[in-house]
């Protein structure tokens, strides 16, 4: 089959306290063009960094990352992102109406966003807050409008880091139903980051265990949460299980 996203023994390091500390030492996996992943592990173990690598946020040390066969220092960098979109916890908006940020990316492309009310329509938003304060939207109205603003792209793979943590449940399912959809319906491969072990084993395809620096796990998604193979995959497991 045919993988969209492949990470060939990627590092990454960082400086603290003029120390090199190793976040990812060097990573190896495949993602398979549609499908979603999602990736737990303990807090500060790389997680986000394998996103950010994704889309160019951060460089690679060592090591390469192929999005479509390319790779990604390969591509134009603007290109590069509008094929990778990338979601937040905290949607970040700029100051402006939601039509500001929902326009943002036709803008930065010097063109004009043909029929926003079509993309608010399809992530759930009515066409009265286009011209509502993007600040002032709810934290799960902002959330589905970033999703807008990436889906304008029409990206090949969205990468999501924490999207639904600062969301009350109501509209985390909601979020979480977006994102099935879009992925359903225009067939994005999918890098979900979540603390959440439950959203993890509800929407994964595929999931891995990022830890120590390495994936310790990777495994189809109910394999790995009824049947993990490797012990620290048990351990990590039960140990989020023992603390909810
Ligand atoms: N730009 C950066 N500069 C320096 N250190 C960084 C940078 N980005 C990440 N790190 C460090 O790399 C490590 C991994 O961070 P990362 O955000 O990838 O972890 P995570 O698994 O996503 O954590 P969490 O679950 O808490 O969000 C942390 O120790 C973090 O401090």
């Amino acid at each position: 089959m045919e993988s969209e996203i492949e990470l060939k023994n990627v590092c990454k390091a960082f400086m603290h306290d003029h120390e090199t500390v190793s976040v990812l030492k060097g990573i190896s996996a495949k993602v398979t063009k549609g499908t979603i992943v999602t990736i737990v592990g303990p807090s500060g173990s790389g997680k986000s960094t394998i996103l950010s690598l994704c889309n160019l946020l951060q460089t690679p040390d060592e090591g390469e990352i192929h999005i479509h066969g390319k790779e990604v220092r390969e591509w134009n960098i603007q290109e590069l992102r509008r094929l990778v979109g990338i979601a937040f916890q905290d949607a970040p908006m700029l100051k402006g109406t939601s039509l500001d940020n929902l326009s943002l990316p036709a803008r930065l492309q010097g063109k004009s966003l043909e029929n926003p009310k079509k993309y608010m329509k399809y992530v759930g938003l009515t066409e009265d807050l286009l011209s509502r304060q993007a600040k002032e939207l709810s934290g799960g109205q902002k959330q589905r409008l970033a999703f807008a603003r990436t889906l304008v792209n029409e990206p090949s793979v969205l990468l999501l880091d924490e999207v639904t943590s600062a969301l009350d449940s109501l509209a985390s399912h909601e979020v979480e139903e977006l994102v099935l959809r879009i992925n359903r319906e225009q067939h994005t491969t999918i890098l979900w980051v979540t603390h959440d072990l439950s959203q993890a084993e509800r929407v994964g395809d595929q999931t891995w265990l990022v830890m120590d620096g390495s994936i310790i796990e990777a495994a189809p998604t109910k394999q790995f949460f009824t049947e993990p193979k490797d012990v620290r995959t048990k351990q990590f497991l039960d140990m989020k299980r023992n603390y909810k």
